[in-house]
């Protein structure tokens, strides 16, 4: 199980490859996870955002954990689980457990529109599942505002080991920083670089999907206290993460593990879909 202290560095969101007809492609994902585990990452997402949970049927779910697993060893495995249902939040989060996921990421419940009070209540029925949870804010996804002090009552909570940021505001994550003892890590890859200058412990960050190694070597030349050099290799990284964060993640991205044959097709499903041509264009460029 993952505890606080070992929440930290460069945690990857895996991709849920499908082939052309939509299915999932396991054998792709996979080799995704040994190529990331080989890279030095300090954990795996499966199910997030850019992994499209919300498209991914539960047998598909338990194929990806345990092939994950398989391959991951010590690495954290950190599964999501979200959803505006808490019932059914829960059951998905024990699943998760039963099959081996170290803790879950759980987003703040959208659409319903909980209160702030429901909001809370969600997070602390989840310790039933008895599982270590990420508390998830992303507002731009979900339309849902967390007010800090909501943040507070929810990071004090003895089942929530971390914070992943998502909001993309500096002054907000200082805040949360100097008030809450558990580790914050940056959910906006643009900001990685500078989070980690305000106190954030490292990244849930989509990008690192590609060119994995170098987005640890920001992480550890900024613990070695390389900041410079950290600096001007997360720069080298820019123009990628901007790319990727062109048109709607995970559409760039599967373009480009496509196109860098790291999977088969760039295939999404609905309601996503792949890139446009003048963004292919630009992704041609990059590569
Ligand atoms: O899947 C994730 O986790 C992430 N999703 C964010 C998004 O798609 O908005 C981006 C972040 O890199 C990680």
């Amino acid at each position: 199980m993952l505890s606080e202290k070992s929440l930290h560095g460069v945690i990857v969101p895996i991709v849920t490859p499908f082939d052309q007809r939509g299915n999932l492609d396991i054998n792709s994902f996979q080799k995704l996870v040994v190529r990331l585990k080989s890279s030095g990452i300090h954990g795996l997402v499966v199910n997030g955002t850019t992994g499209e949970s919300p498209t991914i049927e539960d047998a598909e779910l338990e194929a990806m954990i345990a092939a994950a697993r398989s391959v991951l060893g010590e690495t954290p495995l950190i599964v999501g689980t979200g959803s505006n249902n808490t019932a059914a939040t829960i059951k998905k989060t024990a699943l998760a457990k039963a099959l081996g996921a170290d803790a879950a990421l759980v987003v703040t419940p959208y659409y319903n529109r909980p209160s702030q009070q429901g909001i809370i209540e969600h997070f602390r029925a989840l310790a039933e599942a008895d599982l270590p949870i990420i508390l998830y804010d992303i507002p731009h996804r979900t339309g849902v505002t967390l007010e800090l002090d909501t943040v507070k009552v929810i990071m004090k909570m003895d089942h929530i080991i971390g914070l992943k940021e998502s909001t993309g505001n500096i002054k907000r994550l200082m805040r949360l920083v100097s008030t809450i003892p558990k580790p914050i890590l940056c959910g906006e890859d643009e900001l990685f670089f500078a989070s980690l200058c305000c106190g954030g412990k490292g990244g849930i960050l989509a990008s690192a999907n590609l060119d994995t190694k170098q987005f640890v070597q920001v992480y550890e030349l900024f613990g070695a206290g390389k900041i410079d050099a950290s600096r001007e290799r997360f720069d080298q990284l820019l123009p990628l993460i901007l790319f990727l964060f062109s048109e709607p993640n995970p559409a760039p991205l599967k373009w480009l593990l496509a196109q860098r044959r790291h999977i088969r097709t760039d295939r999404l499903r609905l309601p996503m879909t792949s890139i446009s041509s003048d963004s292919a264009e630009k992704g041609v460029q990059l590569l």
